[in-house]
């Protein structure tokens, strides 16, 4: 039987499972494969740290290069963006297939990493980079390859979603689940990536160019994290029908908001959203993922399971190892990126959606009137309105009432004109969320 050489660039979370199962499960994977996978090696940056899988020590090395020399499959699960990029360019020139997880990575420098694969004839995978263990980039790619996606709406960030659920489920503030989060290990001791949205909008960027056949870049995509939701925030959107996610969204638009019948764009963008709680994905608990993918001919779709995590994760490595270790057997590049379309990426501005507005207002005659006008003078239409007086409790201001306004749709450039003009109301003494609402 042939042998096909593996080179395993980092061995922390991710790295050290795949390491694990390549070699425990050697004999099952040749015979799916139809040739052994034989781990060469594994670069690390220290040989004698200490580890949490046991691996052979003798495959270690620090010397990236010579670790990925000669390898028919280089597996990238350092992360960050260099020296990945440079490794994966140099094991890409010297005719190896690459498999990848690195979001961050293919988010910022995609096209050039793509380009050079189609280049050297050969394949660049990266299940593991969205969603984890979840199959959607090759569903996107290859089996919605014939069909019309017109949006995609995804919880890809496990940690946030941890977050959020807790608060929702036990009325935690944003720092005590956070706090839990770390304690747990799903969030990072610097969750600014999670929490900020950063990684959402990193694998809304991957998910929009394969969904679009067009080249996106991260500039393109809207990113707002979730440190400003408040408790109030998850109890107000908790009375009224809601849950609160933060939703990567891809969405075919107009290209010009004035011209709705004109060329389509697709806006991308990564906030936190209020989701009816009948809405497919206000079901997805805990560190979970789902992404709901809605297209012309299929429907409605929706991939769930585990977004992240070192095992789940392998799992989506292993299949692109196995697909690739396949196609070396048989011959060919296989499949290369779609830009055929190439859509115009169009900004948050034009998305039609609608608002869910925390305001802090006097409670005296004709504040909701002025208020109302502000809105209609826009053309913003109110769906509901309720009002909660708490005069000289918790700090606020006596005589204050907390109104939550939930609007009808609007284009996003009318609706914040419209909230920006509400702030300078002098009865309106704070705007205290807002906040997009979708999938009603
Ligand atoms: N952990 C997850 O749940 C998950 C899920 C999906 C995708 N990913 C992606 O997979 C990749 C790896 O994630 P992870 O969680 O295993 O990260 P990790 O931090 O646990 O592991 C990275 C390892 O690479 C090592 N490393 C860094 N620079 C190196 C270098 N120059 N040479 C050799 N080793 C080096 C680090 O010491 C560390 O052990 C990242 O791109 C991440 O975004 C992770
Ligand atoms: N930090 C990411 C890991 C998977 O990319 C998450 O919380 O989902
Ligand atoms: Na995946």
């Amino acid at each position: 039987m042939e042998t096909l050489r593996v080179a395993l660039l980092g061995a922390g979370n991710v790295g050290a499972q795949v390491a694990r199962i390549l070699l425990e499960d050697a004999d099952a994977l040749a015979a799916r494969v139809g040739a052994r996978l034989e781990l060469t090696g594994i670069a690390v940056r220290d040989v004698d740290a200490p580890r949490t899988v046991d691996l052979p020590r003798e495959l270690y090395a620090t010397d990236a290069d010579a670790v990925l020399a000669g390898a028919d499959i280089v597996v990238e699960l350092i992360g960050g963006i260099e020296p990945a990029r440079t490794l994966i360019l140099r094991a890409l020139a010297a005719g190896a297939t690459v498999v990848t997880g690195n979001k961050a990575l293919l988010a910022e420098h995609g096209p050039e990493l793509y380009a050079a694969a189609e280049d050297a004839g050969v394949q660049l995978a990266y299940e593991a980079a969205v969603a984890g263990a979840i199959p959607i980039i090759r569903p996107v790619r290859d089996n919605l390859a014939g069909d019309n996606i017109t949006r995609v709406l995804g919880i890809v960030n496990g940690t946030t979603n941890y977050i959020l659920d807790a608060m929702d489920a036990t009325g935690a503030s944003f720092a005590d689940a956070l706090a839990d989060a770390q304690r747990l290990g799903y969030a990072e001791a610097d969750p600014t990536a999670d929490v900020e949205g950063l990684d959402a909008a990193a694998k809304a960027t991957i998910l929009a160019s394969l969904a679009f056949h067009t080249s996106f870049d991260r500039a393109h995509v809207w990113s707002e994290g979730i440190t400003a939701i408040t408790a109030e925030d998850v109890a107000a959107a908790r009375e009224a029908g809601y849950v609160i996610k933060l939703l990567a969204i891809c969405e075919a638009v107009p290209a010009d908001p004035q011209a709705p019948d004109g060329d389509r764009g697709v806006a991308v963008r990564v906030h936190p959203t209020l989701l009816p709680r009948d809405h497919a994905l206000a079901s997805v608990r805990g560190a979970y993922n789902a992404v709901y993918v809605e297209a012309e001919y299929a429907g409605s779709l929706m991939f769930y399971g585990a977004g992240a995590g070192g095992v789940p994760t392998a799992s989506a490595v292993l299949g692109d190892i196995v697909s690739a270790a396949r196609r070396r057997v048989l011959g060919g590049p296989g499949v290369t990126e779609s830009v055929a379309a190439s859509v115009t990426p169009v900004g948050l501005e034009a998305v039609v959606t609608s608002y869910a507005i925390g305001l802090r207002v006097a409670d005296a005659p004709g504040v909701l009137a002025a208020i109302a006008a502000v809105f209609g003078d826009h053309g913003v239409s109110i769906e509901t309105m309720r009002q909660t007086t708490h005069a000289d409790e918790g700090g606020d201001e006596a005589g204050d009432a907390e109104l939550r306004i939930v609007t009808h749709r609007a284009l996003d450039a009318a609706l914040r004109r419209t909230v920006d003009a509400v702030g300078r109301l002098d009865a309106v003494h704070e705007v205290t969320s807002i906040l997009r609402v979708e999938g009603a």
